[in-house]
């Protein structure tokens, strides 16, 4: 079944599009799950163990995860998960050259669905693309102040990057299964955007910690009802707690995020 299927259903069984990002920063894990032999996969199960029944999507970031107890915690993670029937999204960013991004590409052997990044063009990312049951979600219009830096640039026709990205990614989805990121903190293009490319469901991240716009974001990230919103340190770290606490107060933060986007929600 397709990813975004596949999505449609999770979203629906939970009436929810939270994206609950997994990001255990080991600077900010409680100090008693430091005993644990992997203290990243102690602190995400009391994370999906709290918040599981809000989340359409868990999305750990890669960047927490690079290096040997790193991947293993990954795949603790993303199996735990999957026991709890949530698609795992990994926020990757990748594409390479041929060879390099074919062996990326195998990481959608483990998780449902990879964010890429499109600098290199389609031939980095057709190994992704290629994968018919996999969600395949392009940088688009990134949420950090610098993604203006390259995405805003006006191309010689007029119009800036990211719609130029949007519109390849449009052309790209001959498997029905590319998505776009377009970040909270950009409310006016991700309206943009959405008028550009009315099927494609959106990863919106930005709201939480970097205070993005979350009605926005529901308006303009779904389509057709499909779609997802981002909270990472707003969710997990929302305790700030040392005991056992901090994973209910994440299980609250997600359950408390659902009804504020929900509200906007047709
Ligand atoms: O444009 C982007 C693309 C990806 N991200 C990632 O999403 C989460 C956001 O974390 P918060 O703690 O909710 O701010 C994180 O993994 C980012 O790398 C993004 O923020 N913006």
């Amino acid at each position: 079944m397709n990813f975004f299927d596949r999505l449609h259903d999770r979203i629906r069984t939970v009436d929810s599009v939270v994206s609950v990002g997994l990001d255990p920063d080991p600077s900010r894990i409680p100090d008693h799950l430091s005993e644990y032999d992997l203290p990243r996969w102690a602190f995400n199960r009391r994370i999906i163990d709290a918040t599981h029944e809000h989340a359409a999507v868990f999305k750990p970031n890669a960047a927490f995860y690079e290096d040997p107890d790193g991947w293993r915690a990954l795949e603790e993670t993303v199996a735990y998960a999957h026991g709890k029937d949530v698609p795992v999204l990994l926020d990757a960013k990748r594409a390479d050259i041929g060879n390099t991004t074919r062996q990326y590409a195998t990481l959608l052997e483990t998780v449902d669905a990879i964010t890429v990044n499109p600098y290199m063009g389609r031939d980095s990312l057709q190994p992704f693309l290629a994968n018919e049951e996999a969600g395949v979600f392009v940088l688009c219009r990134t949420s950090n102040p610098g993604g203006a830096d390259l995405q805003d640039l006006e191309l010689e026709t007029g119009e800036p990057v990211y719609e130029r990205v949007a519109a390849l990614a449009d052309l790209w989805n001959e498997n029905d299964n590319v998505g776009l990121v377009v970040g909270a903190t950009n409310p006016d293009e991700l309206e943009e955007i959405r008028e550009q490319v009315p099927e494609l469901p959106f990863l919106v991240p930005g709201v939480g910690a970097q205070g993005g716009d979350a009605e926005a974001a529901v308006e303009h990230g779904l389509a057709d009802g499909v779609g997802l919103v981002n909270s990472s340190r707003g969710i997990i770290f929302a305790g700030e707690d040392e005991s056992e606490e901090f994973a209910a107060a994440a299980g609250q933060a997600a359950k408390r995020l659902k009804a504020r986007l929900n509200r906007y929600r047709d």
